[in-house]
């Protein structure tokens, strides 16, 4: 592990912590303001302090603490606090990414990459190019050590918990941190891997310090630390090397039996009540004349270009295992649907009175069909990643991931149109056929493109709650009904205008109207009409209240587009905001 240990003329490392405390914020309900859930003190004034070299196990009952410190010492808790964390004289809060790599309980991975794609993208975004002959170094190395060679071009679904975990210490090993944290590691992996992974990470130990939490962890395992924790109710019982615990209880009479293991004995000592402090006798945790300044390591922030580029890649390589339910969808969505409104629709022409209703109908039709299949589509593109998303806070910026997602959707925006208009505009009669088709399909794939931002806008704003499926239905009748195809927008109230304009609805209607209208320079009027007739295209457009101008439109896509990609930002910054999922 030469490669992973700080070299000896490097500074010692501390992690220091001074009186933490840790509690719940007080909940209110907003309409009394009277308090639903007071507030609960998790960790209760906590000093500790652990140096290079040290492999910290920290044990005690459930609910005793152990996740929230070690949150706490990675500097990710997003907790009311009080008390201070510290990495040599450094507050944790501003440590450089990368000193402290946190390696939670649930490993949350993108299912569909193998473990070589993962790690690749991983060295890719926190180190540099793979192709540099470092970084590729380093890489083989860490397959080589976290036993992951085997299982290179496996899939990461198909791997087993022990197979994750390591592939999670990969992951964190990647950039070399100087302290390692585990939130048990060993927890549901069998014997075998249990001691695969604690093996790993003692080696790891000789010049990091690596804090792990662990479940009844056999006599074996539990050797294998140097250090441990022992917490109960919130407080930090004992932190000190493991025979100053044992010497400890032992003077309060308290002998661990032979062939006990010694962690079930520490933590029935501490439930039971028979122990509520102990005293740590060792060394002061800085040794005078070590120097407090912290080492350097090896990280690097791609570019926002080459981020999105990256984050592409990945998306791509998922896409591509799911490419039979990507036909699949563009099956059902397109095809079948644009046949059924072609047989409806069949051989109906806009130059007779009664046309004119049955176009309007279709145009409308088309246009809906292309904005909510995309919308929708759009709003669940965050709903399966934002666990993963939060995991990776850090690793690249929030504003790469979300032009990512909305790229990705750009291929949908371009197929999905033409085929539907490829379908559908076989059935009726329409003049210039070819020029008509063509501009009916770039008029559908830049509503298709406003209505991706507008889904993906709602997907981003109310993806934590769950709710976007309830919402989306009660944002899109209003922008709907701007359409114009169910109420004239001229008889529309003044203070209701606002709405057209932010209406894709209402701009891809506009839109392909003004294609197919102002071609139609005539409208039979049967001499014996007793209703309204239209006599050319012009006037059905000018009595639906649309514009006259098609470029307007465009102008009006753009400015949706932003406007609900601005959104969608606000919104997934927010989540980003809310912290580290653990
Ligand atoms: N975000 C939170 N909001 C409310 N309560 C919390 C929160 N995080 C932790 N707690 C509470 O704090 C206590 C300690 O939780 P923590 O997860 O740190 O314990 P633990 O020792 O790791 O437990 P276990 O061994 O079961 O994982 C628990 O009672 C838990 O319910």
């Amino acid at each position: 592990m030469e490669l992973l240990k700080l070299k000896e003329e490097e500074n010692e490392i501390v992690i220091r912590a001074n009186n933490l405390t840790v509690s719940t914020r007080e909940e209110k309900s907003w309409w009394r303001r009277k308090a639903t859930r007071s507030k609960k003190t998790i960790l209760n004034n906590v000093s500790a302090c652990m140096k290079t070299g040290d492999f910290v196990a920290i044990i005690g009952p459930s609910g005793a603490g152990k996740t929230t410190f070690l949150t706490s010492l990675a500097g990710k808790c997003n907790l009311v606090s009080s008390g201070s964390i510290a990495v040599n004289n450094t507050e944790v809060v501003n440590i450089r990414s990368g000193l402290i790599e946190l390696v939670p309980q649930f490993d949350v991975f993108m299912d569909h990459l193998t473990v070589s794609e993962h790690l690749i993208f991983m060295t890719e975004m926190k180190l540099g190019s793979v192709n540099e002959e470092e970084n590729r170094n380093h890489l083989t190395f860490l397959i080589l050590e976290l036993k992951l060679k085997a299982l290179e071009n496996n899939t990461i679904r198909s791997l087993s918990g022990g197979e994750k975990r390591l592939l999670s210490l990969a992951t964190s090993l990647i950039v070399s941190p100087i302290i390692l944290i585990c939130d048990e590691p060993t927890t549901g992996l069998d014997s075998y891997n249990a001691s695969l992974v604690i093996g790993v990470l003692k080696k790891l130990s000789q010049g990091k310090i690596v804090i792990c939490t662990v479940h009844q962890p056999s006599s074996d395992l539990f050797n294998e630390f140097n250090s441990v924790c022992l917490m109960s109710e919130g407080n930090l019982v004992f932190c000190g090397s493991q025979s100053e615990c044992k010497n400890q209880f032992e003077r309060l009479k308290l002998h661990c039996p032979v062939n006990f293991n010694p962690a079930e004995f520490y933590i029935r000592a501490i439930s039971n009540g028979s122990v509520e402090f102990l005293e740590n006798n060792q060394e002061p945790c800085f040794r005078t004349g070590s120097s407090l300044t912290l080492p350097q390591i090896k990280t690097c922030q791609r570019n926002w270009f080459k981020q999105i580029q990256l984050l592409i890649w990945r998306s791509s390589l998922s896409i591509n295992r799911d490419f039979k339910d990507y036909l699949l969808q563009l099956f059902v969505s397109t095809l079948i649907s644009s046949m059924i409104i072609g047989t409806c629709y069949v051989g109906i022409s806009g130059r007779t009175q009664r046309g004119v209703q049955d176009l309007k109908g279709f145009l409308w039709l088309m246009c809906s069909e292309v904005s909510f299949s995309l919308s929708y589509v759009a709003l669940y593109a965050f709903e399966g990643d934002l666990t993963l998303f939060k995991r990776e806070v850090g690793v690249y910026r929030t504003s790469a991931f979300y032009v990512c997602r909305f790229l990705c959707l750009l291929p949908k925006c371009l197929i999905w149109p033409i085929a539907y208009v490829l379908i559908v505009t076989l059935a009726v009669e329409l003049p210039n056929y070819i020029l008509t088709a063509f501009k009916f399909s770039f008029a559908l794939i830049i509503t298709a493109i406003a209505s991706s931002a507008y889904g993906l806008g709602m997907g981003a704003l109310f993806t934590s709650t769950g709710v976007m499926g309830d919402v989306m239905p009660c944002a899109d009748l209003p922008l709907f009904i701007m359409s114009g195809a169910f109420i004239r927008l001229s008889s529309l109230p003044i203070w209701l205008l606002p709405l057209k304009y932010i209406s894709h609805f209402y701009y891809g209607m506009d839109a392909v109207s003004n294609i197919y209208w102002r071609q139609i320079d005539t409208i039979d009027c049967p001499t014996n009409s007793t209703s309204i007739c239209y006599k050319d295209g012009i006037a059905v457009l000018t009595e639906n209240g649309y514009s006259n101008n098609i470029s307007e439109n465009y102008l009006g896509f753009a400015f949706v587009t932003v406007l609900w990609n601005l959104l969608g930002y606000y919104g997934l910054k927010r989540e980003e905001n809310k912290g580290y999922i653990y």
